[in-house]
């Protein structure tokens, strides 16, 4: 096969692909013209202002949203996991992680240990939910998504409320789970340096595909700028200053 062939053969093993996806509620445009690829083991995130629409594109694509018009498309026989923003649990219902993970359905022994274990989470089996700390309870909730054996892993701010410490930790935790299981990643994220530092592709959301493509780019569009302003001139600056020095730091 010639290099061509083989780059362009590649090219078609999307896992998960949306084509002209738009999303109303009510007469609000939320998501306009939505054309993503996912490819096998990529790390793909989206980015964007507050209410830019990024949970409504995951919800969308995990199946919790009704597109009003377009496709999402997953390819044959792709598991997904799904870690979401937030989970509610009623804080006075004593339950274990032993006893959260195996719900809605029953695992065995040795499937939930290995799950918490490339969570991060391993010490973790006895706890209660309720008495978790934030990093703690994404851990598990991560474990949770990850007993499907996913070929696609989807993240909806899955750091949110931790600390630098706590977020970086996760994303390694990310890294090394895309390693084991082969799986592509799709999260959205507000932590730009790390997302710049982690990801394939950055999908920068605003409404619309605002800009797209390897970090680096992004960083240096205007878009990107005009969006998140100094945030977004200090991720530009770490990658003119000191592009390998910081992988991973929180
Ligand atoms: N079920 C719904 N019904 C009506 N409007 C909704 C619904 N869900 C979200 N919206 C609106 O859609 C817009 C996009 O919300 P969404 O949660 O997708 O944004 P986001 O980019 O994830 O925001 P954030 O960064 O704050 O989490 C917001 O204006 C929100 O109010």
């Amino acid at each position: 096969m010639s290099m061509m062939s083989l780059a362009s053969s590649l090219h078609c093993e999307a896992v998960l692909s949306v084509r002209q996806l738009n999303v109303r509620f009510g007469g609000q445009q939320i998501l306009e013209n939505i054309h993503l690829d996912l490819f096998r083991e990529q790390v793909l995130t989206l980015i964007g202002p507050n209410g830019s629409g990024k949970s409504t594109l995951v919800k969308t694509l995990v199946g919790a949203v009704k597109p009003t018009s377009g496709s999402v498309t997953i390819a044959p026989n792709q598991r997904i996991g799904y870690v979401p923003q937030r989970l509610h649990l009623d804080p006075t219902l004593p339950m274990t992680v032993q006893r959260f993970i195996n719900l809605p359905r029953r695992h065995s022994r040795q499937e939930v240990d290995s799950a918490l274990e490339d969570a991060g989470a391993e010490t973790l089996r006895q706890a209660n939910m309720s008495e978790l700390s934030g990093g703690q309870f994404q851990r598990v909730l991560l474990a949770r998504a990850l007993l499907v054996k996913p070929d696609i892993l989807i993240l909806d701010e899955a750091t949110q409320g931790l600390d630098h410490q706590g977020t970086a930790a996760f994303y390694r935790h990310i890294d090394s789970v895309r390693r084991t299981y082969g799986c592509a990643v799709l999260m959205v994220s507000h932590d730009l340096h790390v997302v710049m530092q982690t990801s394939d592709h950055v999908l920068c959301l605003n409404r619309c595909v605002c800009c797209q493509g390897k970090p680096e780019h992004v960083a240096s569009t205007q878009d990107y700028r005009s969006l998140f302003g100094d945030q977004a001139a200090q991720t530009l600056a770490l990658y003119r200053h000191q592009p390998q020095e910081t992988a991973h730091a929180g």
